[in-house]
Order: C-alpha cells, then sequence, then structure tokens
C-alpha cells in the first residue's frame, strides 16, 4: 500500500475536503494528497520545498500517485503545489550537472514514464498553477485538460534562453495547448508568460484571485464530465493524445540516448554549471 489516509485539517482552509492520503513512498513526503469527500475529486499537492524541483524522487512519486489514483478509479485530480509563490520550478537541474550517468539514464526513464501517465491519465485532470511554473512545470500543467492559475506569476518552457533545446516530451504538451506558430516562437524565444499573457495566448484556461477560488473553478472543470461515460470520456482522450503517446512509448530508447548524449557534453555541462551559479547567485545582486 503506497498511501495511508488520516483525517487532518487541509493546507486549503474554508475547502470541502477532508481525507488526506500521505505518499507513504519516500521518506521525504514530497507529495499530498487529500480526497474531497463530497465530490470524489483528489488534490495532488507537489510538497518540495523550496520551489518543487523535479529531481528522481518527485517525478517517480508523481507516476506513482497517478498509478494509485487510476486503479482507484478516482473521479478527477488537481494537480497543484504546497508553495505559496512555486508551482514547479522544474527539472532539478542538479540531476543535470556533473551526473552519474546510471543515474541520469534512470531520472530521464522516469520524467518520461511521469509524462506517459499524466499526458495518458485515464482520470479528468486539472492544473491548478499557485505560483511560477517554468519548463519542466508547465509540461506538467500542459499534460492536464485544464489550467486555472493565480495572477503575477510566471509560466512557460524557458529552456533555449539557458541553452537547452526541449526535447519531444518536453514540447508535445506544449504544442497540444497552444497554436503551432505560437507554441514555435514561444520555444525559440525560450519565452516565459505572466499569467495574464498566458490566459490570452491560450496556454491557461482561467484565471483566479486565490488558491480557493482556483480550487472551485476547477473542481468546475472536472464537473463537466459528471454526465459523461466515464469510460468513453478515458479512451476518448487517450486516442485523441494517441499518437503522441506512441511516438514516446516506441522512440523512448532513442529519446533516453540523444537525451543523455546531448546533456553530458562538455558545452553543454558548462551552461549548465553556469545557469546554477546564475540562480545561487540571483538574490546577491
Ligand atoms: C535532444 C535532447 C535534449 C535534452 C536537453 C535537456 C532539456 C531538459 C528540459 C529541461 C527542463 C527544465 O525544467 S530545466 C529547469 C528550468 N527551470 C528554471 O529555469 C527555473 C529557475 N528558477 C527560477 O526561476 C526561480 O528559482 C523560481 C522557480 C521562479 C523560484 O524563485 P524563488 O525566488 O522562489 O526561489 P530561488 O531562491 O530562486 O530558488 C530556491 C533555490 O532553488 C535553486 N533552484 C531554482 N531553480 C532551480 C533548478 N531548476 N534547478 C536547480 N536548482 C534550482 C536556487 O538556486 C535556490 O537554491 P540556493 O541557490 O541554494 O539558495
Amino acid at each position: 500500500m503506497f498511501f495511508q489516509i488520516t483525517k487532518a485539517a487541509t493546507p486549503l482552509t474554508g475547502c470541502r475536503r477532508q481525507l488526506i492520503l500521505r505518499s507513504l513512498s519516500s521518506s521525504t513526503n514530497n507529495i499530498q494528497i487529500e480526497v474531497d469527500n463530497k465530490t470524489g475529486f483528489a488534490t495532488v499537492s507537489m510538497n518540495r520545498p523550496p520551489v518543487n524541483l523535479l529531481n528522481l524522487e518527485l517525478i517517480n512519486s508523481l507516476t506513482r500517485s497517478m498509478k494509485e489514483m487510476e486503479q482507484n478509479k478516482s473521479r478527477g485530480i488537481i494537480l497543484t503545489s504546497t508553495s505559496n509563490s512555486v508551482f514547479s520550478g522544474g527539472l532539478d537541474i542538479k540531476e543535470l550537472y556533473r551526473p552519474d550517468v546510471q543515474r541520469l539514464r534512470e531520472f530521464w526513464t522516469a520524467f518520461q514514464d511521469m509524462w506517459l501517465a499524466w499526458y495518458g491519465s485515464a482520470v479528468p485532470t486539472a492544473a491548478l498553477i499557485n505560483g511560477h511554473s517554468p519548463a519542466g512545470g508547465c509540461v506538467l500543467a500542459t499534460c492536464c485538460e485544464y489550467r486555472v492559475m493565480l495572477p503575477k506569476f510566471t509560466i512557460g518552457l524557458n529552456e533555449a534562453k539557458f541553452g537547452l533545446v526541449p526535447p519531444p516530451v518536453v514540447r508535445i504538451s506544449f504544442k497540444n495547448v497552444l497554436p503551432l506558430r505560437i507554441a514555435e516562437l514561444a520555444l525559440c524565444q525560450g519565452k516565459l508568460f505572466t499569467s495574464n499573457d498566458a490566459l490570452n495566448i491560450g496556454l491557461i484556461d482561467e484565471l483566479a484571485k486565490t488558491k480557493e477560488e482556483g480550487y472551485e473553478k476547477c473542481v468546475k472543470f472536472l464537473q463537466t464530465f459528471r454526465k459523461v461515460d466515464p469510460v468513453a470520456r478515458s479512451l476518448t482522450k487517450q486516442q485523441f493524445r494517441g499518437k503522441d503517446l506512441d511516438d514516446l512509448r516506441k522512440g523512448k530508447q532513442k529519446d533516453l540516448n540523444d537525451f543523455v548524449e546531448h546533456v553530458t557534453q562538455d558545452d553543454i555541462q558548462m551552461r549548465l554549471g553556469l545557469y546554477l551559479e546564475q540562480l545561487h547567485n540571483r538574490k546577491k545582486k
């Protein structure tokens, strides 16, 4: 058993959720899952302070949570974070910098599996983007079927800005959400959109003033499937996304080899090192 059910106060006071399912899978407790016992919807909160960086363990927890909720026939999932300012800061670049190649391979395979699980999930999903959501954070949000974002944060695929080429698994869900030309330009510019701009281009579906309001908007979206046959709904989604899913399943090994080859190049390692240093020194200026 991967979760234990406990009664506890919810981090979203005033909301109806009652049960907290806490991940026991890792000693770091990097995911919290709460189920609203009225709607049956689960809220999955990333909980890896300070900025929910996607390291191997958090990525594996996200995959396992999705599998567990599918097995439990969850009726809908809201993905969010326990932070007040960051949804997810994206991949933990420390996983890519001066890596142990075996762990790097394991890391990218885990990322592929997480993407397959969330992009192809049978359960309907909504992202409650309650903070900044660059790169890997944007990938997670765009894997979901609906996005509600709080104001004054940023979202997008900024890899080009620090010298990385976003591989297909990073680009696909972004491309699925945006008009092709906007997606191409944004990728090439490494652009991060403000919440307002993200709404204007369709990268998110709604803005909400508070996390509580955002939660209610996600619930409202998930309830639109209430009268739809769940099997027909999930097969329709999976078939609609089928080519993308099949392409990755079939090309997994090549994608992994390309990733490792690219990331371990001296030039890329130098850029990653500089970027880490820049992030570390940002606040000292
Ligand atoms: C063909 C195949 C091709 C393959 C080519 C491979 C492509 C792979 C695709 C890559 C996808 C990615 O997601 S790459 C990751 C992209 N992510 C980003 O660029 C986000 C960078 N971070 C930020 O902008 C900010 O940190 C932000 C998230 C807004 C939060 O700001 P805050 O002020 O709240 O917090 P900070 O003080 O900045 O950050 C807290 C600490 O976390 C560190 N930190 C922040 N982001 C980090 C990160 N992504 N990785 C590591 N460490 C990070 C900071 O240095 C701080 O550590 P200390 O210094 O110790 O205090």
